[in-house]
């Protein structure tokens, strides 16, 4: 499977960023991917790989790696989700992307929500998973996840954490994928902990998805136990125009658990859009 290209570009505060890039032949509106917590732009690789299968042509992918995560610096600023939009803004004028669908995975849906408020203009339609809209219930929780990485390490807590962000089928099946994000999980460095934090302290976006008028897929995950199917669809009852549906069989991370049914819940839903414009949708993907 491959990476995708490694580029480069400034945040706003001058830290370096990195972004995987999967250039495509379809000259569409681009698809950018963002990533979950203790992940980065790699998790999206089964879903290129998918989309190459059944597409005669796809458009190209970006996956940043977002502050302090995969090959991207933390930079000065802390790594709020607001912080983390405006950086994805950076990314978007740097490489001339006018407008993007957005795949946003949990951590990676908050930033696509904070992206909802600051510019709604570049976006066209959007696809959430495991998400909540709204504020964190029990941050305290996190905070204290965030204080024993810090002083713990991540290899002490790499099982508890595949046990919340991967569901029971993808577990039990103990595939090299599983394998190989045990190992990156491991090896994640003390200043994820200021992510952790980060990430759990986003606000309520109840006023932001009503105000978008774009579509949205919300998307939850059957087998999820950091958040509920209820939530996924709390998103998509107060968005504007907004659809939900639930994958069964995956937990908190669909795009590497389930990236099959994952791509064929929303091939379909950005095919409406205009997605894959001068592509033909491949009738079977199988
Ligand atoms: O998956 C994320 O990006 C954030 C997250 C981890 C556990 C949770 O509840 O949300």
């Amino acid at each position: 499977m491959s990476t995708g290209e490694v580029r480069n570009f400034p945040a706003p505060d001058g830290a370096d960023m990195a972004v995987h890039v999967w250039p495509g032949a379809d000259s569409g509106t681009p698809l950018l991917c963002l990533h979950s917590l203790f992940f980065d732009g790699r998790m999206f690789q089964p879903v290129v790989a998918l989309l190459d299968q059944m597409l005669t042509a796809r458009p190209t992918v970006y996956a940043p790696d977002f502050r302090g995560q995969g090959a991207s610096s933390m930079g000065d600023l802390r790594p709020l989700m607001q912080t983390l939009a405006k950086d994805v803004l950076a990314l978007l004028d740097y490489e001339n992307l006018e407008q993007v669908h957005v795949l946003g995975s949990s951590m990676g849906g908050y930033v696509a929500m904070e992206l909802m408020r600051l510019a709604p203009e570049r976006m066209s339609g959007v696809v959430l998973s495991c998400c909540t809209g709204e504020a964190e219930a029990d941050p305290a929780r996190f905070f204290q996840l965030a204080d024993r990485l810090q002083h713990e390490g991540a290899k002490a807590l790499t099982e508890m954490l595949l046990q919340t962000m991967f569901g029971d089928s993808f577990l039990a099946a103990n595939s090299d994928l599983l394998h190989l994000w045990r190992k990156r999980f491991s090896e994640l460095p003390p200043s994820i902990a200021e992510v952790v934090r980060g990430v759990f302290e986003h606000p309520d976006y109840g006023g932001t998805l009503s105000g978008f008028t774009k579509p949205i897929l919300s998307i939850g995950g059957g087998e999820d136990r950091a958040k509920s199917p209820a939530n996924a669809r709390w998103i998509a009852d107060r968005a504007s125009n907004g659809t939900f549906a639930v994958i069964e069989k995956s937990g908190h991370t669909p795009p590497v658990e389930a990236p099959n049914v994952y791509v064929d819940l929303f091939t379909p839903f950005l095919s409406q859009l205009g997605a894959w414009r001068n592509t033909s949708l491949a009738k079977d993907m199988k």
